[in-house]
């Protein structure tokens, strides 16, 4: 049977769904026999390509398509769109499907070389003194780099080698085939060629020396980085899916050869992968627990994320990337159970009931096993413990947040039961020294805190992950073949202990995505210190697949002064990571009062619904509850109708409101941070009475929200704030 092979389609070639079901019944007829009449598989004449062909989708629509025989009895078809019928002659007349003989890449170009946007003249002499200073020359990149190691085409590397900033860079690799567009943008973020060919898959790939071109061709897209561009269908089903959802599938098929790297790898231990938001972490998670699934549909695979919100999303998704995986229902279940990982704390406390009493015992000492039966939040109850204690202890010590970070990442993390305990423990990364006097005036507030919980009966989070992990360690035999975890930044130590523990040892065990600019909960935690041996299985992706380059150039600036640090080292990186979109840059607005800031955000939202937007791809984005009321009300009253979205979900199409913290994981297509003023970001009532360690912490997060805020746009972002604005983006306004 001839082998389809599908192109990524052109985003702004979108046809609607009925001219999709006939591209679908086409390609499904082509694909079962191209030599059926009613398919007027057609040469063009005069075209660039003699492989071009167009198809019969219907009397008005037909599809382009080339056609690699081979040496193969049945010929490969490259499918790239339907077009109405003039225009498909259009396009079948200027397409190529050319094999690059150094990088071993095929790809399909448009242009012809004099059509490219800002593509020097092939002819040129200018790579000399007058283009010194252009970005790429002063990385030390020359002309032999491009075209001999890299393959570019030679009027492409010149233009790029002139392009006088980044911008122009941008815009010459938004105009080319994806791997090379990537490659470019990789080299003028400071990667060497030996780098960039290495995250291509360049050299190991290369194939030139097949027996015709065909056959070339047909080797090249199968390269790794012919997957940004092309996909091989292997089923109907799959084929019927690409082909509905047209280019917002684009993340189901047209991996970067790094996160395919990802997705099939095996590994001998756990597996750190960090990357900025919007490289595209979640995406190889959920390729991955497929990949893991399909290798052995007995496995059981646990996919989890830090809330219930992010886990129904990745759910969402992963039926929507492969309806047939099947989706386990509880722990222990084959198939992958997408869950947030306190649901998966409580579900192994469920499953364990045999291992309870002494599963709690060593965590909170002589303890009721049946408090382990409900969960609850700590927060008032630490309040209460500090309030009615009579511990004689500084001001800046008798705080909540202190004892609820002492209690998650010390007392219960070491499993300390008694006083004693609490004098020999080590507190690595808690900042304040407590002598052993001090030592015991805490100890007192952790006894009350724990007093009132046996009281009141339930536990808390840490408590229950601890309990859980203690549990599991007593089984004989595990639950869980392999685990991958979401948002990793935002565990807390003994979420860690708890999946050691509920995944032994071994190949592809453990899978962490991360991004430790993003860390908005807890205390930062150290992966070693929790048995967790990452030990050198750490990789991070660069490539920004959700924002622009202008949106990310702003969301950088915000984390430049905070002090970062990942689940592994003391330094998270921020080098390297770029995006390959273009748009506007951010617009900063300055209000003199909330009526106005107010009115701004009516209009922005006015004018981008008049211009055509989809209400429900904007997002207002405030820093808290009280906050996104208060801007709900404000729009209403200013006739612009919005919804509150808060846990429960919503069906109506209007533009939402939501707090930062909510749109974690989320994207829109247009982002208003609203409320971006020096009192709320950072937030001054979070801050108040930490010691200043917390302080710092605090503030961290606060940081890290804000860039999480900011990395929520796809294309336009605008910042609102009334009076003297944030001091995580002080410097873009100036
Ligand atoms: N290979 C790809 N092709 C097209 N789109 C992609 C690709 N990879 C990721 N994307 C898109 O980029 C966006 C971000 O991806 P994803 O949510 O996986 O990133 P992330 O790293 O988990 O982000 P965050 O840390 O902000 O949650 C999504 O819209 C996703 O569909």
């Amino acid at each position: 049977m001839p082998q389809i092979v599908m192109a990524v389609q052109d985003a702004g070639n979108r046809v609607d769904g009925s001219v999709r079901g006939k591209a679908y019944a086409f390609l499904e007829k082509l694909s079962a026999n191209d030599a059926l009449p009613g398919l007027h598989i057609e040469p063009i004449q005069n075209s660039t390509d003699s492989r071009v062909r167009t198809g019969r989708v219907s009397q008005f629509w037909r599809a382009v398509l080339f056609k690699v025989q081979g040496s193969g009895t049945e010929a490969h078809y490259v499918y790239l769109g339907v077009w109405p019928h003039d225009n498909a002659i259009d396009v079948a007349k200027k397409v190529r499907l050319t094999f690059n003989p150094v990088t071993g890449i095929t790809q399909v170009t448009a242009e012809s070389p004099a059509d490219r946007v800002g593509a020097g003249d092939e002819h040129g002499t200018a790579i000399g003194d007058a283009t010194t200073a252009t970005p790429l020359v002063a990385l030390g990149l020359s002309l032999e780099d491009l075209v001999e190691e890299l393959g570019f085409e030679s009027d492409i590397a010149v233009g790029a080698l002139e392009a006088s900033d980044e911008d122009a860079l941008l815009e010459l690799a938004a105009g080319l085939v994806p791997w090379q567009g990537s490659a470019l943008i990789a080299l003028a973020s400071g990667e060497s060629v030996a780098e960039v060919k290495a995250s291509l898959a360049i050299e190991e790939m290369r194939t030139d020396d097949g027996p015709d071109e065909d056959t070339n061709l047909i080797a090249g897209l199968k390269h790794p980085a012919a997957a940004m561009q092309f996909t091989f269908v292997e089923e109907d089903e799959e084929l019927r899916r690409i082909i509905e959802e047209g280019d917002f599938a684009a993340w189901k098929v047209f991996l970067h050869p790094e996160q395919r790297r990802y997705v099939e790898q095996t590994s001998s231990g756990p597996f750190r992968l960090s990357g900025g938001a919007g490289t595209g972490k979640t995406v190889v998670l959920l390729h991955r627990a497929r990949r893991l699934h399909r290798a052995d549909p007995s496995a059981r695979i646990v996919l989890t994320t830090f809330t219930k919100t992010l886990a129904e999303g990745m759910k969402r998704e992963l039926r929507s990337l492969d309806p047939t995986v099947v989706l386990a229902d509880k722990l222990g279940d084959a198939g992958v159970l997408v869950v947030g990982i306190d649901a998966a704390v409580s579900a192994a406390i469920r499953t364990n009931s045999a291992h309870m009493s002494a599963a709690v015992s060593a965590v909170l000492g002589d303890r009721s096993e049946r408090i382990a039966a409900r969960l609850v939040d700590s927060d008032e109850r630490w309040r209460d413990a500090v309030a009615s204690s009579d511990a004689d202890l500084p001001a800046d010590l008798r705080h909540a947040a202190f004892f609820q970070a002492e209690y998650d990442m010390v007392v219960v993390p070491g499993r300390i039961t008694s006083r004693d305990g609490y004098f020999k423990a080590r507190r690595p990364g808690r900042g304040v020294a407590l002598d052993r006097v001090r030592r015991a005036e805490v100890w007192k507030v952790v006894e009350s805190y724990r007093a009132r919980s046996s009281i009141d009966g339930g536990i808390d989070f840490g408590e229950a992950a601890a309990v859980a992990a203690e549990a599991l360690g007593r089984r004989s035999s595990p639950l869980v073949d392999h685990v991958l975890v979401d948002e990793g930044q935002d565990l807390r130590p003994t979420h860690w202990q708890f999946l050691r523990a509920l995944v032994p040892e071994g190949q592809d065990d453990l899978f962490i995505a991360e991004d430790a600019h993003q860390r908005i909960y807890g205390q930062r935690v150290v992966l070693g210190r929790l048995g967790i041996k990452i030990v050198g299985r750490s990789r991070r992706l660069q490539l920004n697949y959700r924002t622009t380059a202008q949106n990310l150039h702003f969301a950088v600036q915000v984390l430049e002064t905070g002090g970062y640090s990942d689940l592994e080292s003391d330094a998270a990186e921020v080098s390297g990571y770029r995006s390959a979109r273009l748009g506007p840059a951010p617009q900063l607005i300055r209000a003199d009062n909330l009526t106005q800031e107010l009115d701004a955000c009516a209009d922005l939202v006015r004018a981008w619904v008049t211009a055509g937007a989809a209400p429900d791809s904007i997002g207002i984005l405030v820093r808290d509850a009280t906050q996104a009321q208060q801007v709900s009300r404000g729009l209403d009253e200013r006739g612009t109708k919005v919804r509150v979205v808060t846990n429960q979900a919503q069906t109506a199409k209007d533009p939402v409101v939501m707090t930062m913290h909510r749109a974690k994981g989320m994207e829109f297509s247009r982002v208003v941070i609203f409320g971006a003023d020096s009192s709320l970001m950072p937030a001054q009532y979070v801050l108040k009475g930490l010691t200043d360690q917390e302080r710092d912490d605090a503030v961290l997060r606060e940081r890290s929200l804000f860039y999480v805020a900011a990395t929520r746009a796809r294309d336009e972002l605008v910042v609102l704030w009334t009076g003297d604005p944030s001091e995580f983006f002080e410097r873009a306004t100036s």
